[in-house]
């Protein structure tokens, strides 16, 4: 619990960010302070081995999929402890090859997001990873491409909730976030 409030106590409010009415919450000042970066992977790698993993019928991760662009930041880096190779969900038009994807509303607009049809292979057991989830629309998104190549998304990973948008009622997984935002 400890880790909780101290990860939380980094966080950096932005009102009115990128939009009038909307709270940016910043991930940012967390990796750059490289306590709390540790402390932050730390904590996600302990609740996928001791929770996730403890309770899923198939005991492994295959795959983490971060999306565009901060859980790029979070997804390699737990991947490489799990020892699970790490596949990117990115915005329309950036991946080579043949790619699926899927069109999703989110807090401040409209989005398409792609993923390479080879990445993930039937049956393999898939953990999403981004920085927040509001409205649901973008993880809501990067599951329906895991679904569509037959993965099997075992929960989504975030470091903060926005909890008044219900955005994990979307989802088709169990949603675990450390901090949980009310406004
Ligand atoms: O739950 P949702 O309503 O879909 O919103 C959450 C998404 O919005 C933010 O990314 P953004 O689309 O701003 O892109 P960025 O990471 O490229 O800044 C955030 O990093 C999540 O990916
Ligand atoms: N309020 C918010 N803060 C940071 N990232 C976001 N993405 C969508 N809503 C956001």
């Amino acid at each position: 619990m400890a880790d909780v409030e101290y990860l939380k106590s980094q966080l950096t409010a932005h009102p009115d960010f990128p939009k009038k009415g909307i709270v940016f919450l910043d991930i940012f000042p967390i990796l750059r302070n490289p306590i709390a970066f540790e402390t932050l992977i730390t904590h996600l790698v302990h609740h996928l081995t001791s929770h996730t993993l403890a309770t899923s019928p198939s005991k492994k991760i295959d795959v983490v999929v971060g999306l565009d662009a901060r859980g790029f930041l979070l997804g390699p880096i737990i991947a490489l402890r799990l020892g699970a190779a790490f596949v990117p969900v990115r915005k329309q038009g950036k991946l080579p090859g043949q790619c699926v994807s899927a069109t999703y509303e989110k807090e401040y607009g409209t989005d398409s997001f792609e993923m390479q049809a080879d990445a993930i292979q039937a049956g393999q057991t898939v953990i999403v990873v981004d920085d927040l989830i509001a409205t649901g629309g973008s993880a809501k998104a990067a599951g329906e491409l895991i679904a569509k190549q037959g993965g099997k998304t075992l929960e989504y990973l975030f470091i903060i909730e926005l909890m008044f948008l219900k955005g994990g009622a979307k989802l088709d997984a169990p949603v675990y976030s450390i901090v949980q935002s009310d406004d």
